[in-house]
């Protein structure tokens, strides 16, 4: 009788680290599609297989002979359905310390930029400001328009005034200057987002999925603070919660919430 774990005795240590490291590259990818289009995209991509698997089985020779040339160029057919997903995936594997410069945000900056957004919010005034980390924005940048500015929050409060030219888009601050206003940012393409937020936080949860930024938006209806973090929301912040977890991101120590405060009701 045919010993059917023969295969298995010739296995050498280096072959099971193999299968582990083709498992866990699968397991990573799984991670990063799941919730996006290029879910649905897979599926779709199994469905086909699972055809031609069937047409073989059922002697269907011009469906198989269709699928088959389709799947002969599956890696092209891959990368251009998931451009944008291996863009991000390749972003997101730049974001090591190793391969990234880093950027120094001061307390003052972050503590600015929390207060403005609380005050935009308490007069109903949208807002969209971005804070780069290690992952360069240039690209944003080149879509809006330049300003080199010193962060203030009286200068913040103007850009975001809807009769100035600069208000639509978003402010760009890194490390301790506004580097654009009126910057274009690509909306977040996740099912979940755009069912329940309208664009201006759809730009923001798009930047953060695809660089390691961080932004502050401010809703015009309904005056709320949200933090978009790796493509994620966080809705509904304070002043002293938008400051410690901004603090917190660019690993610097908040100052006391007191003191945000007592600045906020003074000058708001
Ligand atoms: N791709 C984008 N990049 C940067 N800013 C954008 C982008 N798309 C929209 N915005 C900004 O969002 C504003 C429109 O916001 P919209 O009302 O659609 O979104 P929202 O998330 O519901 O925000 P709000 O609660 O403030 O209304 C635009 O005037 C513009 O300033």
């Amino acid at each position: 009788m045919t010993d059917f774990l023969a295969p298995f005795y010739q296995l050498r240590w280096l072959d099971l680290v193999d299968i582990g490291l083709v498992a866990f590259v699968i397991y990573k990818v799984i991670l990063l599609v799941k919730g996006t289009r290029a879910m649905q995209m897979l599926a779709g991509l199994g469905v086909v297989l699972l055809t031609m698997v069937a047409a073989r089985w059922l002697h269907l020779v011009t469906i198989h002979w269709i699928i088959q040339s389709f799947l002969a160029s599956l890696i092209l057919v891959i990368i251009i359905l998931f451009q944008s997903d291996i863009r991000k995936a390749l972003a997101r594997m730049g974001r090591g310390p190793l391969l990234a410069a880093g950027h120094e945000q001061k307390t003052a900056t972050l503590e600015e930029v929390a207060r403005t957004a609380v005050a935009l919010a308490s007069r109903m005034t949208g807002a969209l400001i971005v804070l780069e980390r290690r992952i360069g924005l240039a690209d944003y940048v080149d879509t809006g328009v330049r300003l080199e500015a010193r962060v203030s929050r009286e200068l913040l409060m103007t850009i975001f005034q809807v009769t100035t030219p600069l208000h639509d888009g978003a402010v760009i601050i890194s490390e301790d200057r506004i580097i654009a206003a009126r910057c274009v940012l690509p909306l977040s393409t996740s099912s979940d987002g755009s069912r329940q937020v309208g664009t201006r936080h759809l730009a923001a949860m798009g930047l953060t999925e695809e660089t390691d930024a961080v932004a502050v938006v401010v809703s015009e209806e309904r005056g709320r603070v949200s933090l978009a973090v790796g493509g994620k929301l966080t809705q509904n912040l304070d002043a002293v919660a938008l400051n410690n977890q901004l603090a917190e991101l660019f690993q610097l120590k908040a100052k006391t919430p007191r003191r945000l405060w007592g600045k906020e009701r003074g000058n708001a």
